[in-house]
């Protein structure tokens, strides 16, 4: 995305954050701004931490933020974020964190300063219930979970 047709976001520096960049895009084309850690931490291999940005932040109404993850330490070190796309809301003020979850087999070092996750602008369109004693009919009707065909070999 362009700065031209940016969306401009507020967001605070929280004075363990200061001297860090704030989240950004790494290249022209990029979808997510990296996001750094505000804090040195260890994730044993099975364990998850809500990691500090020191940042929060003021989301324009009509957007919210996904947390994701960086895929290149998805691969080499089996690090994602469980709860992905984590969501920011446009009404929280509280720290931006991001919850990493360590899948690999080594404890992963975070050191201040490091790229750990990716954060997604995203326009929000809310829904209203409109409540239907029936729905109609589709030829997918009730199949789910595989109904179409699955997969080789599960032998279905
Ligand atoms: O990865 C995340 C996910 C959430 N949040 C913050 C911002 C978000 O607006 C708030 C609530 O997130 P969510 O709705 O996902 O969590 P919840 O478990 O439903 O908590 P709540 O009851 O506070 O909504 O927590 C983060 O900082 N990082
Ligand atoms: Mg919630």
């Amino acid at each position: 995305m362009h700065s031209s047709d940016s969306v401009p976001v507020r967001v605070r520096v929280l004075p363990h954050g200061e001297g860090l960049p704030l989240p950004a895009y790494a290249t022209d084309g990029a979808a997510g701004m990296d996001a750094v850690s505000a804090e040195d931490v260890t994730l044993a291999p099975g364990a998850r931490h809500a990691v500090a940005t020191g940042l929060s932040v003021a989301i324009p109404a009509g957007y919210e933020i996904q947390v994701r993850p960086r895929s290149g330490l998805a691969l080499k070190r089996g690090i994602s974020v469980p709860n992905t796309p984590g969501t920011i809301d446009s009404d929280y003020r509280g720290e931006v964190k991001v919850i990493l979850i360590n899948h690999g087999a080594e404890p992963f070092e975070i050191r201040r300063g490091d790229r750990i996750a990716q954060l997604v602008l995203a326009p929000v369109t809310r829904a209203s219930w409109m409540e239907v004693d029936e729905l109609d009919a589709t030829e997918r009707g009730e199949g789910g979970f595989g109904s179409t065909g699955g997969v080789a070999a599960l032998g279905n």
